[in-house]
Parts: structure tokens; C-alpha cells; sequence
């Protein structure tokens, strides 16, 4: 007698001729989104100022709503990897990897009433400025290749993500696949500039939505409902996994995401690039506060749906669990595609639309890395080289160095080819391991006004340092956390007594528990953002004490947050004067008995440099 899941099972087994899989509407439901992220980019080209100076090309002439930059800052770093990576994730480990959601309340938080401040302020267009501004030119140097370096690894994995699962899957020609994403998405970031990326991020935010959502209805119409994904899933594992395991090298835990994820989100809201030049290209500061904001519910929903499609993946294959000891992790890009490719054939415009979702999420990615990248090229690398360079030739130059990564895209994405290791754990580990790094560098210059530029130098250097030999040690002893629940990938065709067979599967998982360096090496993937980001700061304070903090005065207004201040504020005034040094509110109602003469000057001290030092505890205006 056949379970439920057995019958369900025998509908979905992949077709044997996958090609019969699109119908023209797939193909000119794909094209659509082409032609209209080209069309985008067309109209920026010939519309506004014409993309022709650097105000515009670079950051949107500090035009845009809040709306659509927070649709955009949530395509940025919503690729494939993620449409792809997480329900597979979902799919072998279970239902932890969506306790990231938490991470998500500080790691906007922080950015909107931290960060952006600071940064908007000070009027800059490449975050790596405000280096130069707190620290010292060598540091914003160092800080701005650090960031090329992680956006060039991370849109080679984005851009070879969607093109090798789906080639896997239905046959398409991986490296056209690849040449088309690569040249349409530089072709519009070249000619439409930050607003023509910031548009088609809007829309294809849209299509990425629409795809998974497409996949998730029919998905759970196909096995019987929601009530029977639930019961299925439920009866293989702990639907909602919650480990509170204080391990560090616990894979996925709640603190490894909740907390170790707060880092990651710092790293890439608060101080990468990408995200703060969508912040800078906002009207006003508010807009950018706002924009922050709206940014939480949409990243919620779309880290939802691609659990939801995760559990209904693993509800309508769970009988068909085929051990293949020798395949590598990399199959499991594979799964997710056959998986859809089954839900949807015979559904004319459906498998298109969650193709176009799949290339949706990928050009939002490195169009938005393209820009970026071309962005601190100009601002950090050539313009401080060329003052008297003119508008004309520095927007035309802006635009052949977004040209220029793209093309570099591609070569990367061929490099990608060569990486083992599953999409989702690349990137989150990029992001670790340079993305941490850079967030201490900000750290440290923000929240620590000793901090001097040798010691934000050696900070910078023992962090990445650090970084690299974590995680190039946990690849090469191939141990960032434990093994997966289900089988390294695959599947095995079982008989009915499936518990009997997942249980053999789970039997020869053996938890080796690692000890001394490999140990070290086991260090789950998501601390390394705040293992790292701890080391610059760390480090950069020690080496700041040794070579002379530095004083208040010679910190450049506006580059410090007084967190000192923040935190004791709730204290009364006698209190925070002790501990904070005097703070002029203080000062000027006490001298009201000195003469007039004092309390002016200081007042005007005071506006002069409008900055709240760390020695002063006034509101952060
Ligand atoms: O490119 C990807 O989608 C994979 C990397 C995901 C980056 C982080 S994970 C937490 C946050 N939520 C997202 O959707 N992206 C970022
Ligand atoms: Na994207």
C-alpha cells in the first residue's frame, strides 16, 4: 500500500524529456524580463540629465523616495544563491537557517540610527571616504580594495549560480546563460547609471517574488494542502528546529544565526558600498531612515517563502531519498531546479516565470555590484589622482569601469565553476570573511575615538589575516560545522518504510567532535562575521594605546557616534558628568554664574564643531 507521499512521489519524478519542459510562453515570459530591464536601463539613458555626470550616473542625483531604494537594498543581496541556496538549505538541515530572521531587527536598526547618520552627514559617495575623514588615506585605500575584492568573488558566485543549476536541470546552454545574464545586466548598469539599477531592481524584486510564490501554491495544491506538507514534514524532523547549543562550531544555532547573524547584517546593510550608496542616493536623510525600515518586512517575506518552498520541497520528495556516496554538495542547486521543473511542467508560463525569477535575482545582484564597484573605483582610486579631471571625462570613465567589472564578472563566474562547497555557504562565508573585516574597520573608526590609523591599519590586517586562515583552514579540513542531516546530496529510491531508511541515512553521520586547531577550523561559518569584525577592533585598539589614542579634538566633527553618551544617558547629569567628562548643557546652566563672556564661547565651541565627542554626552542631534 502506497503512502500518500508515494503516490505524490510518482507524479513528480522528473520527466524523461526534460526539454519538453518550456513552452514558447516560458521563453517569452524569460525575454520579457530582459527586454525590460534593458528597457529600464534605455530610459535612464535618454531621460533625466542623461547619465552625464557623476552625480547622476553614481548616485541618482540624491534624487530617490524611500520605496524604491528599499526594494532595491533588499535585491542587492537577495541572488540566486539565496532563491536556490535556502531551500536547500531548508531541505538537508532543516528549519534553523530561518532563525536568520532574528539577526534581522538589529541588523537594520543599528544601520538606520548608526550608520546612515553618520554617513549621510557627511555628504560622501563612497563609504570608504569617511575612512579617509576618521583614519587616514592609506586606511580608506585599504578599505576600498578590501570591498572590490569581496564583490568580485561574490557576483562570480551569482552569476554562475542560476546558469549551472539550471543547466543541470533542462539542458540550457550554461556558458550562453552565463554570457547573456552577464552582458544584458552590463549593458543596462552601463548606459542607465544607479537609477536605472535602482529601477530594474524594483521590478525584478517583483518577478523574484512572484516566482517563488508561483512555485509555493502549486507546490503545496500539488501534495494535498498545507495540512499534509506539515504532517509529512513533521514526521521526519522537528519542523521548526530550535538549538540553543551555545557551541561555536554548531553549524546553525539560534545564536550562531540570531547573534553571529547580526554581524553578517552589519557587514552588508550598514557599511558595504552597495547598500550605503542606495542610502546616499536618498532625497533626504529621513528617506533613507525610512527606507531602512521598509527593508524588514519584504527581507522577512522573502526569507519566508524561500523556507516555505524548502518545507514543500522536502514534503514532496522526502519518499525519494537516493544516496549517491560520491556526488558532490553541489548537486543540491540541481534538486532545487528539478524539484520546480516538476511542480510547474505542464503549467505553460510557469517554469518561465520562476526562470525569470531565478535571472531576476541575479541581475539585481550584480547589477548592483557593477555599480558599486565602479563607484569607489572612481571616487577612492582615480579622482583623488585626477582633481582637475572634468565631469564628461569622469562620468564617460565611470561608465567604462562599470563595463570593465562586468566583463570581469565573467571571468569569475568561470572561476566560481572551479569551487566546490555548497552556493549559499560560499557566500555567507565571502561575506564573513572580508565583510567582517570592513565592519570592524567602521567599528572602530565610529564607536572607539582613540582609534588611530596605525592602529585601524594593523587592525585591518590581523583581521583579515585571522579570517583567511579560518576559512580557508575549514575548506581545507572541509569541517565548518556539523555534516547535514540528510546524506552530503542525493537522493535514494526507497520502498515504502522510508523512517527505516532515513534513519540508515542518519546512522552513518558520525558527529566527530573536533578538538585544538580543528577546532578552530570548525567555527561555524556564521560567526565569522563578528569573530572577524572583534579581531580589527581588538587589535586596532591595542595597537591605537601603544602608538598615542587619539585626543578629542583631533577627531574630524561628525565621524564619532557617542555611544558612551547613548548608553549613559539614562543617568542623571552629576553622574555622566564624572564618568563623560563635562557636557556643555551641563557647563551652561552651571556658569550661568561665571560671566556671559564664558558661556557664549563655549556654546559657540560647541556649534562650531558640532560634534558630540565622546568626552561630551549630548544628544546625537
Ligand atoms: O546572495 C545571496 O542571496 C546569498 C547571501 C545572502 C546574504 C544575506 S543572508 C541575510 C540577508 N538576507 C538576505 O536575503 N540576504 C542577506
Ligand atoms: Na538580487
Amino acid at each position: 500500500m502506497k503512502s500518500a507521499g508515494g503516490r505524490v512521489a510518482e507524479q513528480l519524478l522528473p520527466s524523461p524529456n526534460q526539454q519538453s519542459l518550456f513552452t514558447v510562453v516560458d521563453f517569452v515570459i524569460f525575454g520579457v524580463l530582459l527586454a525590460a530591464s534593458l528597457g529600464i536601463g534605455l530610459y535612464h539613458a535618454l531621460s533625466g540629465g542623461r547619465q552625464r555626470t557623476t552625480q547622476e550616473f553614481l548616485m541618482a542625483d540624491r534624487s530617490m523616495k524611500c520605496l524604491p531604494v528599499s526594494l532595491s537594498l533588499i535585491a542587492s543581496f537577495q541572488s540566486a544563491v539565496a532563491i536556490i541556496g535556502v531551500p536547500a538549505e531548508i531541505y538537508t538541515h532543516g528549519t534553523q537557517y530561518w532563525f536568520i530572521g532574528c539577526a534581522y531587527i538589529l541588523g537594520l536598526l543599528i544601520p538606520a540610527h548608526v550608520f546612515i547618520p553618520i554617513l549621510y552627514r557627511l555628504r560622501l559617495s563612497s563609504a570608504y571616504q569617511y575612512l579617509e575623514l576618521r583614519f587616514s588615506k592609506p586606511v580608506r585605500i585599504c578599505g576600498t580594495l578590501t570591498f572590490i575584492f569581496q564583490m568580485v568573488i561574490y557576483m562570480g558566485v551569482c552569476v554562475y549560480t542560476p546558469a549551472f543549476a539550471l543547466n543541470a536541470v533542462t539542458g540550457f546552454e550554461l556558458w550562453g546563460t552565463v554570457l547573456a545574464t552577464g552582458l544584458v545586466c552590463t549593458l543596462y548598469t552601463t548606459i542607465g547609471g544607479l537609477k536605472a539599477v535602482i529601477w530594474t531592481d524594483v521590478f525584478q524584486t517583483l518577478v523574484m517574488f512572484a516566482g517563488q510564490l508561483a512555485v509555493i501554491v502549486v507546490g503545496v495544491q500539488k501534495t494535498g494542502g498545507v495540512s499534509e506538507v506539515c504532517s509529512e514534514v513533521s514526521s521526519v524532523f522537528s519542523l521548526f528546529g530550535f538549538s540553543l547549543n551555545p557551541d561555536p562550531t554548531e553549524r546553525h544555532t539560534f545564536w550562531t544565526l540570531g547573534v553571529g547573524g547580526v554581524f553578517l547584517m552589519l557587514s552588508l546593510y550598514g557599511v558595504n558600498q552597495a547598500q550605503v550608496q542606495r542610502y546616499l542616493s536618498a532625497r533626504t536623510e529621513k528617506d533613507a531612515v525610512r527606507s531602512c525600515y521598509m527593508v524588514f518586512p519584504s527581507l522577512q517575506l522573502a526569507l519566508a517563502l524561500s523556507c516555505v518552498m524548502g518545507l514543500v520541497m522536502f514534503a514532496c520528495y522526502y519518499l525519494y531519498v537516493i544516496v549517491h556516496a560520491k556526488q558532490t554538495r553541489r548537486c543540491f542547486p540541481q534538486m532545487v531546479i528539478s524539484f520546480v521543473m516538476d511542480m510547474l511542467q505542464g503549467l505553460p508560463g510557469l517554469p518561465g516565470l520562476f526562470i525569470a525569477c531565478l535571472f531576476s535575482a541575479a541581475l539585481s545582484t550584480i547589477s548592483s555590484a557593477f555599480n558599486s564597484l565602479a563607484t569607489v573605483t572612481m571616487e577612492d582610486l582615480i579622482k583623488p589622482h585626477f582633481p582637475a579631471m572634468t565631469e564628461a571625462r569622469a562620468t564617460l570613465l565611470s561608465k567604462a569601469l562599470a563595463m570593465s567589472y562586468g566583463l570581469l564578472c565573467l571571468a569569475m563566474a568561470y572561476l566560481t565553476h572551479l569551487m566546490g562547497d555548497s552556493v549559499l555557504q560560499v557566500a555567507l562565508k565571502i561575506f564573513g570573511m572580508v565583510g567582517g573585516p570592513i565592519l570592524g574597520l567602521f567599528c572602530l573608526g565610529i564607536f572607539f575615538p582613540w582609534a588611530n590609523s596605525t592602529g585601524a591599519l594593523a587592525g585591518l590586517g590581523a583581521g583579515l589575516a585571522v579570517a583567511f586562515w579560518v576559512g580557508i583552514g575549514s575548506i581545507v579540513t572541509r569541517s565548518s560545522g556539523t555534516k547535514s542531516l540528510l546524506p552530503a546530496c542525493g537522493v535514494v529510491l526507497l520502498s515504502d518504510n522510508t523512517t527505516t531508511a532515513i534513519q540508515t541515512a542518519l546512522g552513518n553521520v558520525t558527529l566527530s567532535r573536533p578538538s585544538g586547531l580543528k577546532r578552530f577550523y570548525s567555527l561555524s561559518y556564521m560567526w565569522y562575521s563578528a569573530f572577524n569584525c572583534s579581531t580589527v577592533i581588538l587589535i586596532g585598539l591595542i595597537i591605537s594605546f601603544l602608538t598615542g589614542p587619539m585626543k578629542a579634538e583631533d577627531v574630524t566633527p561628525g565621524t564619532v557616534y557617542p555611544l558612551l553618551g547613548k548608553l549613559l544617558c539614562f543617568l542623571p547629569e552629576r553622574h555622566k558628568k564624572k564618568l563623560c567628562g563635562v557636557t556643555p548643557q551641563v557647563q551652561t546652566v552651571r556658569s550661568r554664574a561665571a560671566p556671559r563672556i564664558v558661556n557664549i564661547l563655549i556654546l559657540k565651541t560647541c556649534v562650531i564643531l558640532n560634534r558630540p565627542t565622546f568626552l561630551t554626552c549630548n544628544r546625537f542631534k
